[in-house]
């Protein structure tokens, strides 16, 4: 990789350092910069500086140790060291959805940003990176010019993130776009010259202002559970009356307009991103008065969760609606592959329902055990596939980690007490299982095709 550091901007700082800020402070040394990330969590400071990612992340954890080791990279808990240090400040705190609400908990982005300003002894841009209802930069941008230190200047950029887990290194060095809510040129320059080497690949930048950078972040997601859902709410009717969902998104997905790719039916979308973020857009505008706007999302919201009850219906059906005491294989519990990010996770969602009405749930995911385990320990946590699977009398098929795509009806014939099997992510061949004596069932493929 080209190592290019602008003649301003040498030491960056990021504050939070979960799943996107150590990400990003790692990305930002490998493009050159001093980089110290800030966490209040004393362990993940301990975990980071060591070299050791407290969370799984591919290609993360070497990029970690190699700008740790090289000395471009540390980690701390404290902001002072970082206000008399940093031309640039990342915020990356979490904004989950609030407790007993449906709107974004704010208390850390601003908590955040006070602490910083108050801390902050020489002039630098602040960027913030965490995904905010509309109108928080501007509100932040008020908060900082109350707090700072009268005679630094301190300004207030939004520059929203985009990266996906388990490609989260990958979205942060070679992004799609990049987006900069800023409100003069010379903050947006300084943003340049951090971004300097995307900008040479003719990366897209988008130069605007504080809302529509806010905007653009959660209208993405926004649009894409609208896709999934979308899809979803035609396998409820491809249930119904027969055919093929897989079928017709790969039928509509040849129209370059539609595109296929977010068109994968199943047991649907999770994450500590994209439900809490359409619960959040919709709260954010019903305040402003406008609740009518985003109302479908609402539909989009509630078609998701209808699939996790739709997996939990189908397991019941194929148990002869008697699940007590039955072992139960549940495969995956991460909201998606190569993550081990359980949060709002679909998967965990079914076992969890299956094992209160009673089952005997054991669960098995390559990475996420540790993390479901802190939400339902009273659930079995299998540490192979193999003694998840020995005795089941239903296997079901949450997350499509690769292991489980490839399994065949032979890695598990001899293994379980009765061959039923759930795809809730419609990633096994029908017929393979169905010529090899299993009960096959997958969400929206009423015919199954090769
Ligand atoms: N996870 C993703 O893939 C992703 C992608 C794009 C955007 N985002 C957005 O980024 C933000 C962070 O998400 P995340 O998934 O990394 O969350 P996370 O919970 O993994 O990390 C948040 C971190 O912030 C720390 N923190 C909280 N208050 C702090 C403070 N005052 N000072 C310093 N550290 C503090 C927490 O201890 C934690 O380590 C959210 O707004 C999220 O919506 C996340
Ligand atoms: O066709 C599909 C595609 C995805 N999913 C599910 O959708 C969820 C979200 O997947 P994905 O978007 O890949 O994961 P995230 O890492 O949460 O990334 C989303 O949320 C991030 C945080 O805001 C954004 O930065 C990313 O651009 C956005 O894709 C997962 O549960 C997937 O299983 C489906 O059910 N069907």
């Amino acid at each position: 990789m080209m190592v290019r550091v602008s003649a301003t901007v040498e030491n960056v700082s990021v504050i939070g350092t979960g799943y996107l800020g150590a990400t990003h402070a790692a990305c930002m040394a490998e493009l050159g910069f001093n980089v110290v990330g800030v966490d209040i969590d004393p362990e993940k400071i301990t975990s980071l500086s060591a070299g050791d990612l407290p969370f799984h992340e591919p290609g993360l954890p070497e990029l970690i140790r190699k700008h740790v080791t090289g000395g471009k990279l540390r980690f701390t808990t404290n902001l002072d060291e970082v206000g008399a240090w940093a031309d640039v400040h990342f915020i990356a705190v979490g904004t989950p959805q609030v407790r007993g609400g449906t709107g974004a908990d704010m208390t850390y982005v601003d908590t955040a940003t006070t602490d910083l300003a108050r801390a902050i002894t020489k002039d630098a841009l602040i960027v913030g990176k965490s995904t905010v209802p509309v109108g928080t930069a501007a509100r932040l941008a008020d908060l900082i010019a109350e707090t700072k230190h009268p005679e630094v200047n301190l300004s207030l950029a939004w520059n929203p993130e985009f990266l996906r887990e388990g490609f989260a290194v990958e979205d942060t060095l070679t992004p799609d776009r990049l987006v900069i809510g800023t409100t003069n040129t010379h903050d947006e320059d300084t943003l340049r010259s951090v971004y300097a080497e995307a900008l040479d690949r003719d990366t897209p930048w988008i130069s605007t202002d504080y809302q529509t950078a806010e905007l653009v972040k959660v209208a993405a997601n926004a649009f894409l559970a609208t896709k999934i859902s979308f899809i979803n709410a035609f396998a409820e009717v491809t249930e119904t009356v027969g055919g093929d969902i897989t079928t017709l998104a790969d039928a509509i997905g040849h129209d370059t307009r539609i595109g296929r790719k977010f068109l994968n039916a199943g047991v649907g979308f999770g994450g500590g991103c994209l439900p809490k973020d359409i619960r959040a857009l919709q709260t954010r505008v019903a305040e402003l008065g406008l609740d009518h706007s985003m109302r479908f999302l609402d539909e989009v919201d509630q078609i998701n969760l209808r699939r996790r009850k739709k997996t939990v219906a189908l397991a019941f059906d194929t148990l002869d609606q008697d699940v007590i005491g039955k072992k139960i294989a549940v495969l995956g519990i991460t909201f998606k592959p190569l993550s081990d990010d359980v949060r709002d996770s679909p998967g965990l969602d079914v076992a969890a329902r299956l094992f209160n009405a009673g089952a005997d749930v054991a669960i098995y995911d390559p990475q996420g055990n540790h993390n479901a385990a802190k939400r339902y320990p009273r659930i079995t946590y299998n540490d192979t596939l193999n003694e998840a699977v020995t005795g089941a009398e239903l296997v079901i098929l949450t997350t499509e980690w690769d292991e489980f795509k490839t399994l065949t009806p032979e890695d598990l014939n001899h293994k379980v007490t009765t061959r039923r099997i759930i795809d809730a992510r419609n990633v096994l061949n029908p017929h393979h299982w169905e010529n090899a004596g299993w009960t096959f069932t997958q969400l929206g493929r009423q015919s199954p095709h090769d």
